[in-house]
């Protein structure tokens, strides 16, 4: 389980993201929604370890992580799939999932799942048949795919997606979502983050609506299936906000 309370950071002195408190139960998804510049990569990047925040404390299964950096808080069970993919342009599959192989201590038995790279090919099989690509030569599912097998392959217990469908067709968009749920389903503690509401409704648990870093609105993805019209209306307020603040 995840654990934010009153999670506060920024840039330069400045802040983004004004005390946060948000829970990912293991083997579920919490969608974090919200505009360009609402917080949402600050907010990823400070749970894994690249941004330090001001104040507040982040929990890995009670256990508090505040503040450590990114290789100790991926050892801890952080799993991060960035914005963008950030695979190697140079080289293949297999050295990345060579290279990002990461077995849990021994005698740890509390991960959700342990992953190496034959299991993660049994998920995607469509990286298996392009072991021997370069990243440069992946078309931009494949490389979701292969950012995805990176994180895996930490064996993490909480796993942060950052706008994972980001320029990805209708039906790519859609296995993703699946993955995402299945991943969930084998006890992962599942936090995304997209600026489609209609992607954060088709797989979450809860959601939560950020704008300017700050939490507007937590539904349950339940409620939110049932009648999306409170979640669109708080994400049009919060553009009508972001013009305001604009000028
Ligand atoms: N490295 C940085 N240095 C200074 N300011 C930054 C940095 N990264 C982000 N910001 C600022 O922090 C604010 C939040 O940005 P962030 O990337 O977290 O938002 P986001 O919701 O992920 O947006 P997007 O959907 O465009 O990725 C923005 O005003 C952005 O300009």
């Amino acid at each position: 389980m995840l654990e934010l309370t009153g999670l506060t950071a920024g840039y330069h002195g400045g802040t983004v993201l004004h005390g946060l408190d948000l829970t990912v139960d293991a083997g579920s998804v919490h969608a974090v929604v919200g505009h360009n510049g609402a917080g949402k990569t600050t907010l990823v990047h400070t749970v894994a370890g690249l941004t330090r925040p001001s104040a507040g404390t982040v929990r890995i299964d009670g256990r508090e992580v505040t503040g450590q950096p990114a290789h100790r808080l991926a050892r801890a069970g952080i799993g991060l799939v960035p914005q963008g993919r950030r695979v190697f342009a140079g080289l293949t599959v297999e050295e990345h999932l060579r290279l990002s192989h990461r077995p849990p201590r021994r005698g740890d038995t509390t991960r959700p799942g342990v992953w190496t790279p034959a299991r993660v090919l049994e998920l995607l099989p469509r990286l298996g048949e392009r072991r021997t690509n370069r990243g440069a030569d992946l078309s931009g599912g494949e490389q979701q795919m292969l950012a995805l097998a990176r994180a895996l392959l930490g064996s993490p217990r909480v796993l942060l997606l950052d706008e994972p469908t980001e320029g990805l067709a209708p039906v790519l968009v859609r296995q993703v979502h699946e993955l995402v749920v299945t991943l969930a389903a084998e006890g992962l503690a599942v936090l995304l983050v997209s600026p489609s509401p209609a992607q954060a409704v088709a797989c979450a648990r809860t959601l939560t609506v950020l704008t300017s870093g700050r939490m507007t609105l937590r539904m349950s993805g339940e409620d939110a299936r049932a009648d999306p019209t409170a979640l669109r209306a708080a994400l049009e307020l919060t553009a009508a906000g972001t013009a305001t603040d604009n000028g």
